[in-house]
């Protein structure tokens, strides 16, 4: 067991604030590292040290694995946290920070680097018997055989990039003769934005729901889940409102993707927080389709609702203590909501909106939690995620986290900028919405950006 006693934060905004607030609380020392365009920025003054480490594009500074590196060499740090996005799902990084004697607050590279494969994941999933949906196990090599498989699963057929995620490298084919067509256009599209043209063939599930499990595993073999959120609410594989628990799953059918979340975070010898994702089909079957290892953007819903410090576990992980959490303990308690706050514009197709927050006046009150990474005066930078806020309601039930989220919104004052608050209303507000009856399509299918 190894005590962290100095943590450097490899991210910014939000969550690189985020994860510096609990390490303040555990007593440990916090750096951060900052671009030039970040100079300003609230992660580099609320931390007890600051490096810069590049100028503003984040392939010169924010990804430059080594002048991170070197800096922790040079101030006496113990630990790198990596947040999300970033360096947070490189392998390589997570190695070269082992290489270095520094501890990486996340998984194993080995475990990185099997999911970081979705064939690679599947083939260490495929012998725990998890639900995934009928496909090829492998890349396609064979053209002709693939469309014989196509055909035996029947159409529409999603066709996938193996290095693809989060959306990326997905195209539907609808019927048989627009198999070949949209299998050179997937390979093309795989190649030329990620090096590896493999893809592989699944059943297309039509209307998805996006379901995913939150899960905890130490280095000795103890995993546990933290029940699930629902991230149906996105619009181009961006998640725009999360909450937990999933207002469709029963406690039989949680019990059930929370044991599959477990073994196939078991499969790749999983340590750290990590995101098992599923999809569930509109008879609440679920299927299996990938593993993030890293903390998610959307954690604070899973927090709220189990009393559990995600970053905290995953310091004590990466220190070599056993979970000091049992599954039998961990009860669900509450209704929790995030909507993301990004400087967009709505009715310009969200077009990120550049500008300086005039006004930035955040709601407060029981039930609200704001991870933000601004304060009134400062300016959104271009280089990176326009993401401003995520605000989360809590109440007791889904109904009651929808009211406090709609007073909060409202009491939310930003000017300066476009923002995701009045799109993130119109959601709250909607029967589709309220009722639980929605999908992965529900942008697509009632919000026109006229409106
Ligand atoms: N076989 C099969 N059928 C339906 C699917 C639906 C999704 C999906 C998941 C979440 C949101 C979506 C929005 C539009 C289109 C697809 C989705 C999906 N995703 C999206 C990103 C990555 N997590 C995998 N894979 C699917 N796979
Ligand atoms: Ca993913």
């Amino acid at each position: 067991m190894t005590k962290i006693q100095k943590l450097l934060v490899a991210n910014r905004g939000e969550i690189a604030l985020r994860i510096m607030r609990t390490a303040r609380e555990m007593g440990i020392r916090t750096v951060a590292i900052y671009s030039e365009a970040d100079r300003q920025s609230l992660h580099v003054r609320y931390a007890d040290e600051a490096v810069c480490v590049g100028p503003a594009p984040s392939s010169e500074s924010y990804l430059r694995a080594d002048v991170i590196i070197e800096a922790c060499q040079k101030l006496g740090v113990d630990a790198i946290h990596p947040g999300y996005g970033f360096l947070s799902e490189n392998a390589g990084f997570a190695s070269a920070v082992r290489r270095a004697g520094l501890i990486f607050v996340g998984p194993s590279p080995e475990s990185i680097e099997v999911m970081g494969s979705k064939l690679a994941a599947k083939a260490a999933v495929a012998a725990y018997h998890i639900p995934m949906v009928p496909g090829t196990p492998e890349a396609i090599t064979d053209r002709e055989a693939a469309k014989k498989t196509a055909a035996q699963i029947g159409y529409p057929i999603l066709i996938k990039a193996s290095a693809g995620g989060g959306g990326k490298g997905m195209r539907i084919v609808e019927r048989e003769e627009d198999f070949d067509e949209g299998m050179e256009r997937a390979v093309s599209e795989a190649t030329s934005a990620f090096g590896d043209g493999s893809v592989f063939i699944e059943k297309y599930v039509t209307s998805p729901r996006h379901v995913e499990i939150q899960v905890l595993g130490d280095q000795h073999g103890n995993i546990i889940h933290l029940f699930e959120r629902e991230c149906s609410i996105q619009r181009r594989h961006q998640k725009v409102v999360e909450e937990a628990p999933s207002s469709v799953l029963t406690p039989e059918i949680r019990a059930e993707m929370g044991r599959c979340a477990v073994e196939v975070a078991r499969a790749c010898g999983y340590y750290g927080a990590g995101t098992v994702e599923f999809i569930v089909d509109d008879q609440l079957n679920f299927y299996f389709l990938e593993m993030n290892t890293r903390l998610q953007v959307e954690h604070p819903v899973t927090e709220q609702i189990t009393g559990i410090d995600l970053v905290k576990q995953m310091i004590y992980i990466a220190e070599g203590k056993p979970l000091d959490i049992k599954q039998e303990d961990l009860k669900i308690n509450g209704h929790a909501i995030e909507i993301r706050v990004y400087a967009e514009d709505p009715a310009n197709n969200f077009l990120p909106d550049v500008g300086t927050l005039e006004t930035y006046v955040r709601p407060q009150g029981n039930g609200i939690r704001v991870d933000d990474g601004f304060e009134q005066g400062m300016s959104i930078p271009i280089y990176y995620d326009p993401m401003i806020a995520k605000l989360v309601t809590t109440g007791a039930t889904r109904e009651e986290a929808i009211e406090k989220m709609i007073r909060a919104i409202d009491e939310y004052r930003i000017t300066g900028v476009q923002t995701t608050l009045p799109f993130c209303r119109f959601v709250m507000e909607h029967h589709a919405f309220r009722s639980g009856q929605f999908d992965t399509h529900f942008v697509n299918h009632y919000f026109t950006p006229d409106q």
